[in-house]
């Protein structure tokens, strides 16, 4: 493979799984590694032992990546930080940099969600915390990637996108290698809200999982969400191609498969009877897509777009309804077509 790699020392912001196993992605490519926690003895672990139990429980973290728990020392000097903490902590930490920080960081924000009540995607939360002056270019990575696999570096694909597409061919080199396949794609909406809302139906595949349901419920699921997914992300502006791709189809498919999945775990103990403070207390893990739910269902109403499968799960979530209720809600609605554009087109064809 050909890459233009120009090496450089890039800080990763969160050390959870996934900003752990992208380090080692970018250690692997020849990149001194710079990997912020909040957690002192979490930075003692990855310079000591280089190693993540918590979150990457028997991975060997390469030499290349150092710990870092002074957040000022970590972002020092460099041109690009990746963001790697959950949604909610986003402003809280670029709060914290815009304090310190002189020049302006290109920022490649690998988090999936959107904030309840501002509705806004994480590109757009970026723009609002940062300064022009400190804010280079906002790039998003995204895909079907769960971390664990990425540190035992199995083969995955994933996409980068950016208003500029420079700035996105730049991260595309700075990750690609031959176990991390990086596309890209101009379409920032289309990627930041597919990879947000398949959360969700991870969430009620899961929970239909959880109930004992089958593989037709769950293809099911991953069909008509898709569809619901579609319908909202194309009302803000996404390209409706975009949701057939990797961060569409691709990972809404991987987490609502696969044992990795936080949301798909969460939502399968759900499905078994258990409440949803209990739930999230065990995992010990973010889990994106209680709150992304909840921004989902007000996206629905903000644009007027039919989500059942989401508004079902509301219902689950916060509204104490039965999973069991739930389900049979969503298959009792009225009847309809499947491909609802084309449907219109016949309804105004008086010769049909
Ligand atoms: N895991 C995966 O496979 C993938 C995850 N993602 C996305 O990446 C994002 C991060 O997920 P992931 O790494 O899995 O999450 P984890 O729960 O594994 O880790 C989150 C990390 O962020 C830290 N953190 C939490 N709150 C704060 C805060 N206020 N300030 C500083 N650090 C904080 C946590 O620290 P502490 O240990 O102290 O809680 C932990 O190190 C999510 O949006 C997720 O959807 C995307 C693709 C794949
Ligand atoms: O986004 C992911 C894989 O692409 C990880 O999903 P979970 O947060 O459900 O583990």
């Amino acid at each position: 493979m050909r890459v233009e790699r120009k090496l450089e020392v890039v800080s990763v912001i969160g050390a959870g799984s996934w900003g752990t196993a992208l380090a080692m992605v970018l250690a692997d490519n020849g990149h001194h590694t710079r990997l912020w926690s909040h957690n002192p003895s979490q930075v003692e672990e990855i310079n000591s032992t280089h190693t993540n139990e918590k979150y990457l429980p028997g991975i060997t973290i390469p030499e290349l990546v150092k710990g870092y728990g002074d957040l000022a020392e970590a972002v020092s000097g460099v041109e690009t930080i990746i963001l790697a903490v959950p949604t909610k902590a986003i402003r809280e930490v670029l709060k914290k940099i815009v304090q310190f920080q002189k020049e302006p960081l290109t920022i490649v924000h690998v988090s999936k969600g959107i904030e309840p009540d501002t509705l806004l995607r994480i590109s757009q939360m970026i723009e609002e915390e940062m300064p022009s002056n400190l804010l280079g270019e906002v790039v998003v990575l995204s895909g079907p990637s769960h971390a664990e696999e990425v540190s035992l570096r199995h083969p995955t694909t994933v996409t980068v996108s950016a208003k500029n597409m420079l700035a996105a061919e730049r991260i595309q080199d700075l990750f690609i290698n031959q176990n991390f396949r990086v596309y890209t794609n101009p379409d920032v909406i289309g990627v930041e809200i597919g990879g947000a809302l398949k959360n969700i139906i991870a969430l009620a595949a899961g929970i239909s999982d959880g109930l004992g349901y089958g593989d037709n419920a769950k293809a099911a699921l991953i069909t008509r969400g898709l569809a619901e997914i579609a319908r909202l992300g194309v009302k803000m502006g996404a390209s409706p191609l975009t949701f057939s791709g990797l961060t569409g189809i691709g990972d809404l498919i991987v987490t609502c498969t696969s044992v990795h999945s936080r949301n798909w775990r969460a939502g399968n103990m759900l499905g078994k009877g258990h409440h949803l403070q209990e739930v999230l207390d065990k995992m010990g893990m973010v889990v994106e897509g209680v709150r992304t739910t909840k921004a989902a269902y007000q996206l629905a109403e903000k644009f007027d777009v039919r989500m059942p499968i989401t508004s079902a799960l509301h219902g689950i979530l916060f509204n104490e309804v039965n999973p069991k209720d739930a389900v049979d809600g969503l298959m009792n609605r009225e009847k309809t077509h499947e491909v609802e554009d084309l449907a219109n087109i016949l309804d105004s064809n008086p010769a049909k």
